[in-house]
């Protein structure tokens, strides 16, 4: 199957006062499509800089990254914005609070349209967004009118899904986004992320905290160690994976 974005020979350094920092080091990653990969790793591993490079908001310093054939070391965040969408872990980070829930819907659907086209208004998109938010189960789409600021953090983080998935993207970053959720309402939010990544066939990286979780969901498992790659199991590897195979990776 012919990848879509590998990252060759990667690394990040950057100069901190007195000297310089590797922030990630002898990165070789190859994604296909379809992948759901769940990513681990100890406090200051380097998965968020991991994030931050696919992003584009941190540039490799040596190596390349690779998208659909071509180089994208130097694509600005903006531009990768296109193809590529994140979910952090504040379910503030992702919404706009003072917006409604289908206000919120509609930036991020209007988000990359040709101006040249007739703009399209909530209205047009009401039965869209009815049917979106019913089908994860939580009920947001009897808020539909309600601004984001005062939904729940479990509701919130949905809708942020929501936003990162409603213009279908390449690539799905999920930067620990149920970590800030109580454990039912984070079981949920995985149940629902799961259905939309099967449903919509999307490709994914998933950074969780979860042993659980890293072992139930996703076809891959990395592991990042002092900002290395140092396990990357399969979907039959991560098979045969105990909680207690993982946790060695902490210590
Ligand atoms: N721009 C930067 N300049 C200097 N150091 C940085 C920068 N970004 C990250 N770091 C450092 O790089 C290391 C990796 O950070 P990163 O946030 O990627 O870890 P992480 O695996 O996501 O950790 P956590 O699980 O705590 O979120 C940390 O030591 C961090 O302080």
């Amino acid at each position: 199957m012919k990848p879509l974005l590998s990252i060759k020979e990667g690394e990040v350094m950057v100069q901190t006062d007195h000297s310089t920092k590797k922030l990630l080091t002898n990165l070789e990653l190859t994604i296909y499509p379809e992948d759901f990969i769940v990513v681990l790793g100890g406090n200051g591993a380097g998965k968020s800089t991991l994030f931050n490079v696919l992003s584009g908001n941190l540039r490799l310093t040596a190596g390349d990254i690779v998208y659909q054939d071509q180089s994208i070391n130097h694509l600005s965040e903006e531009k990768r914005a296109t193809f590529l969408s994140r979910v952090f872990q504040d379910p503030k980070m992702g919404t706009a609070p003072r917006l409604t829930v289908s206000e919120n819907l509609l930036f991020s659907k209007k988000r990359g349209e040709k101006r040249r086209f007739k703009r399209r208004k909530i209205k047009d998109y009401q039965q869209e967004f009815y049917d979106v938010t019913k089908s994860l189960g939580n009920h947001l789409e009897t808020h539909l009118d309600t601004p984001a600021g005062q939904l729940s953090g479990g509701q919130r983080q949905s809708l942020s899904l929501l936003m990162a998935t409603i213009r279908r993207p390449d690539l799905l970053l999920l930067d620990e986004h149920t970590a800030a959720l109580d454990p039912k309402t984070s079981e949920q939010l995985m149940a629902i992320t799961n259905q939309k990544i099967q449903e919509d066939k999307l490709t994914c990286l998933m950074i969780t905290h979860h042993m659980e979780d890293a072992l139930k969901y996703g076809n891959r498992l990395l592991v990042l160690k002092e900002g290395e790659i140092v396990a990357d199991f399969s979907e039959k590897e991560k098979e045969n994976l105990e909680k207690k195979d993982l946790l060695s990776f902490f210590y």
